[in-house]
């Protein structure tokens, strides 16, 4: 049987009188893709800055690889193993994309340090973010200035860092958006190889071809509710699904 790797229970994030998320649940699986979708405001980014640790829940539960996680902060998360990316991509600029992944390794030097104080070298820290551009395909632009980027290696320079600390789980907050169609099918092949390499993935994606295509599963929010969950093929069909996105009266598939 597939193992829980993150719960979500009866999560609720209200600000004053918006119920930003209502009372969602759902579970995602070690290795799996999971698509978090919905209309805007539907409170998918809400539901990511619960579970990453940057927000804490009025009501409900969360527990990340074993333990209970909703409001531990974001260092913390991190070191369980959950890196994310974010909607407006933000390197710092005038970093190399090299040192870019480096500062984002820091938060293992410092765990690491805290434990056992020299278990960390400068020379570690920096084969292992070498690795990760490799995987991410950017060893090629390791001395470049972040800031110099396009869009389409921005994204998979956000996914290096989060990968950075996300061994467990990686949140990827609309990674394909605004990419150009030849990068896309790349950016999937990447994405379903680090399910591969073991580790699982919830997006939250407006790209419906994108997200149909590379989640195993779907969850579907709208208005801080979940409104659906399954199979991608089913949710598409879903008349609940179809009013959310296309409003009463419409009828074609979503995807
Ligand atoms: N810090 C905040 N304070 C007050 N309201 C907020 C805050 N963050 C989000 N909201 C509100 O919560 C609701 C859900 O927002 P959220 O950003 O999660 O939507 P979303 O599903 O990610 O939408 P989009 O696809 O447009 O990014 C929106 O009405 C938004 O305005």
């Amino acid at each position: 049987m597939k193992k829980v790797l993150l719960s979500v229970r009866d999560l609720a994030k209200h600000f004053g009188g918006l119920r930003a998320v209502d009372g969602v649940s759902f579970d995602l699986h070690e290795r799996e893709i999971l698509g978090l979708l919905g209309p805007n405001g539907a409170g998918k980014t809400v539901c990511f800055n619960l579970i990453s640790g940057v927000y804490t829940p009025t009501a409900g539960e969360i527990h990340f690889a074993g333990i209970r996680s909703d409001g531990l902060p974001p260092h913390r998360m991190a070191a369980l193993g959950l890196g994310r990316t974010f909607q407006i991509v933000k390197p710092f600029s005038n970093l190399t994309v090299l040192d870019n992944v480096i500062v984002a390794c820091g938060v293992d030097r410092y765990r690491s340090l805290a434990r056992s104080f020299g278990g960390w070298t400068g020379a570690a820290v920096r084969k292992k973010a070498v690795e990760l551009l490799e995987r991410v395909g950017l060893a090629d632009e390791a001395d470049r200035k972040a800031g110099l980027l396009p869009l389409g290696h921005l994204r998979r320079l956000e996914i290096a860092r989060a990968l950075a600390v996300g061994y467990r789980l990686i949140l990827l907050d609309e990674s394909f958006s605004g990419l150009r169609e030849e990068e896309i099918a790349p950016l999937m092949d990447l994405v379903a190889r680090i399910r591969q390499d073991g580790i699982s993935v919830l997006l939250i994606e407006h790209n419906m071809r994108v997200a149909m295509k590379l989640s195993d599963r779907i969850v579907v929010l709208d208005h801080g509710r979940k409104i659906a969950e399954g199979l991608p093929g089913e949710v598409a069909r879903d008349p609940l699904v179809i009013e959310a996105y296309l409003g009463r009266g419409g009828s074609s598939r979503v995807a």
